[in-house]
């Protein structure tokens, strides 16, 4: 294990990745990456730098990308995974996690998070705060769980899809790859078409 962590992007989604980060107490050194080349420090943490000087601090420290779009965050985890780097999974210690549960590398686990048993996560996604996934789900990789979303058992998340704020999953639900699904929404039946959807029950925007 490297002693240093560089989180690249030091915008809200990073900086909660850091404060998560500096919680696990697991690295000497927590400091960002950001294409803003004014942005100098944040959180008394140093900005070391932009993307481009990645190669330069890749041998030193562990590299999670804390961006929260879903397909910039896939594209640059991409590269980073390609340049080699040691990917972390970062897990606030107030998230219950049960057994036999798999969390890929780049994801991130958010305070007061609920996640049951025999779930697997992929990479790069965000678990955000106080979210519960219940068990046997399976969340592709660079999903994004908005904060109090709640899923219920037996649930399947597509690749890249985002479920908003406060939305709630039925069980025995798949949710294919490439969904956005609005804030406060209902899922009720499979979204097999990738798209926005919202509403209670959520019905797919024309
Ligand atoms: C820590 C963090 O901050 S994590 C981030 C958390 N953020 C979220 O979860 C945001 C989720 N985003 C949403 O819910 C958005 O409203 C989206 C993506 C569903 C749609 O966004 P937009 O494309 O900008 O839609 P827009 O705001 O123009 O609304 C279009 C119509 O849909 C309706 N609508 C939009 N979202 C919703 C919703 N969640 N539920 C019900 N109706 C909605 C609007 O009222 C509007 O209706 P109208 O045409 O009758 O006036």
């Amino acid at each position: 294990m490297k002693k240093k962590l560089l989180i690249i992007g030091a915008s809200g989604h990073g900086k909660v990745v850091a404060d998560i980060a500096l919680q696990m107490n697991k690295w000497e050194n927590v400091s960002f990456l950001d294409d803003n080349t004014s942005l100098k420090e944040t959180m008394g943490l140093e900005v070391i730098g932009t993307i481009k000087d990645l190669t330069d601090f890749i041998d030193e420290y562990e590299v999670v990308v804390g961006i929260g779009s879903n397909i910039i965050r896939k594209n640059i985890y991409e590269l980073v995974e390609k340049m080699g780097a040691t990917i972390p999974t970062i897990i606030h210690p107030s998230a219950v996690i049960g057994k036999h549960v798999h969390i890929g590398p780049g994801t991130v686990i958010m305070a007061g998070t609920i996640i049951n048993c025999c779930t697997r996560i992929g990479m790069g996604c965000i678990i955000n705060t106080g979210a519960t996934i219940d068990h046997d789900n399976l969340i592709e990789d660079f999903v994004h769980i908005s904060p109090g979303v709640h899923i219920a058992g037996t649930v399947k998340i597509g690749y890249c899809s985002w479920l908003g704020i406060g939305s709630v999953v039925s069980n025995n639900i798949e949710i294919t790859s490439e969904c956005q699904v609005g804030a406060g929404s209902v899922i009720i039946r499979n979204l097999t078409e990738s798209g926005v959807y919202f509403g209670i029950p959520a019905k797919k925007r024309d």
